[in-house]
């Protein structure tokens, strides 16, 4: 399975394309639209959110609620672009141009993708840098988690920490109701009254806040991805999905980095065996992954995101036509996106990880895959 996005934040849609899903799934945009409300939310958000309301529609590849087995076209119209039809005209004309950006803003794409591009209207890079793009990748990774409902897997995306503040609760599944509701995503109370505080304080002194996420999948098989070649492991595959979600720095598996100042003995999980449980362990700082397979825990993805870089108190820039110093641009913005980047992630990790169901288990039709994927957990049981 293989998927393609196209679209620009304030265009008129955003498309994806994904080919190599079996047939006989059963898909329509109530399986992809609680997604994209769920990616929408979270305290903090800024106005963009008020304008749109996410909703897919699919345009080929599925008929009378099933995939057909051809390529699955979706589209996310942007509700906003009635106000950026001159602005995002594709045709020649509308100049000078109107909302053109030449304070380069740090911590965007804008210098980097003028310079690479040759744009001096940097509007041309930051239109597609936007993370507006996740809305596509988002309702992809629901496609994705339709099918990861097939094979057993639960899933979930949450805060672990955000504006300084820790969750007080480590997470557990019976919290994933509680992490839904939240409109920070976390797991207690306390830690969240104290986020929207500090998010208030931060909106109020036009600062902006990241955070830590993390994303878990329970009920995969054991075997996903391979040690094998280096592009074929699991580990360095949702790490690239992961780092590819903008405003995200660092990604973590397992407790990786807590591991690497622990010795061997602290760290790895012991292996134990029995009758109808087959192996297990009791611990899980592996998060799920040995050598780029999964090996049957818990696979845990967890990533720091940076603040939002668009500063309503703007730090020193440089115009790009005039090469004088100048205030970064502000754009209308979010004051943190923390609790919408869990979602994605979530969602992303979901792509890879069907990715890897269909490469190991194969079939057209969605019952070939079913039937293959039993039969395989059957096999690990007796193993
Ligand atoms: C859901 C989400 C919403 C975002 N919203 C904004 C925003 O409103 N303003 C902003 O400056 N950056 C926002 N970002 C982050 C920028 O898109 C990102 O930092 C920028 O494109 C540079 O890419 P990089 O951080 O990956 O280096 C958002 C990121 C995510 C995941
Ligand atoms: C549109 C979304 O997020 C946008 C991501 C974004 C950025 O710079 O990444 C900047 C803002 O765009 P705008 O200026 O249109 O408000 C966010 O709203 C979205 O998540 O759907």
């Amino acid at each position: 399975m293989r998927f393609l996005t196209a679209g620009e934040s304030h265009g008129p849609q955003l498309t994806a394309i994904v080919e190599g899903l079996p047939s006989q799934l059963p898909l329509g945009a109530e399986d992809i639209n609680p997604w994209l409300k769920k990616r929408q939310g979270g305290y903090g958000r800024g106005r963009r959110m008020v304008i749109e309301t996410d909703t897919a529609e699919l345009m080929s590849g599925v008929r009378m609620g099933r995939t057909t087995g051809a390529p699955v076209t979706l589209v996310i119209r942007n509700a906003d672009h009635r106000n950026w039809t001159e602005v995002m005209d594709p045709a020649p004309g509308n100049e000078p141009r109107k909302k053109a950006l030449t304070a380069a803003r740090p911590g965007h794409a804008d210098l980097p993708g003028g310079i690479k591009y040759g744009h001096k209207d940097l509007r041309d890079v930051l239109e597609r840098a936007s993370a507006r793009e996740t809305a596509t990748r988002v309702a992809v990774g629901a496609i994705a988690h339709k099918l990861l409902s097939f094979f057993g897997v639960q899933s979930v995306g949450y805060v672990a920490g955000m504006a300084g503040v820790w969750s007080a609760t480590p997470f557990d599944w019976n919290l994933k109701e509680r992490v839904e509701e939240s409109p920070v995503r976390m797991t207690d109370p306390q830690s969240e009254a104290e986020v929207i505080r500090r998010v208030d304080e931060a909106k109020a002194t036009g600062n902006t806040l990241g955070g830590v996420i993390e994303a878990r999948f329970k009920g995969l098989v054991p075997g996903l991805g391979s040690q094998m070649h280096w592009e074929r492991k699991l580990d360095g595959r949702i790490a690239h999905m992961a780092m590819s979600v903008p405003a995200i720095k660092g990604v973590e598996i397992g407790t990786g980095f807590d591991n690497a100042m622990k010795p061997g003995s602290e760290v790895h999980d012991p292996i134990y065996w029995e009758e109808g449980r087959g192996y297990y362990r009791p611990s899980n700082r592996a998060g799920g992954l040995e050598a780029g397979m999964t090996n049957g825990e818990e696979l845990v993805v967890r990533a720091a995101l940076k603040p939002i870089a668009t500063l309503m108190r703007p730090l020193p820039t440089v115009d790009v036509v005039t090469h004088q110093p100048a205030d970064a641009a502000r754009e209308r913005s979010d004051t943190t996106a923390v609790p919408a980047a869990s979602v994605i992630l979530e969602a992303v990790v979901g792509i890879v990880l069907a990715q890897a169901y269909l490469e190991k288990f194969g079939g057209d039709t969605l019952d070939e895959l079913v039937e293959r994927v039993e039969r395989y957990k059957e096999r690990v049981l007796a193993y």
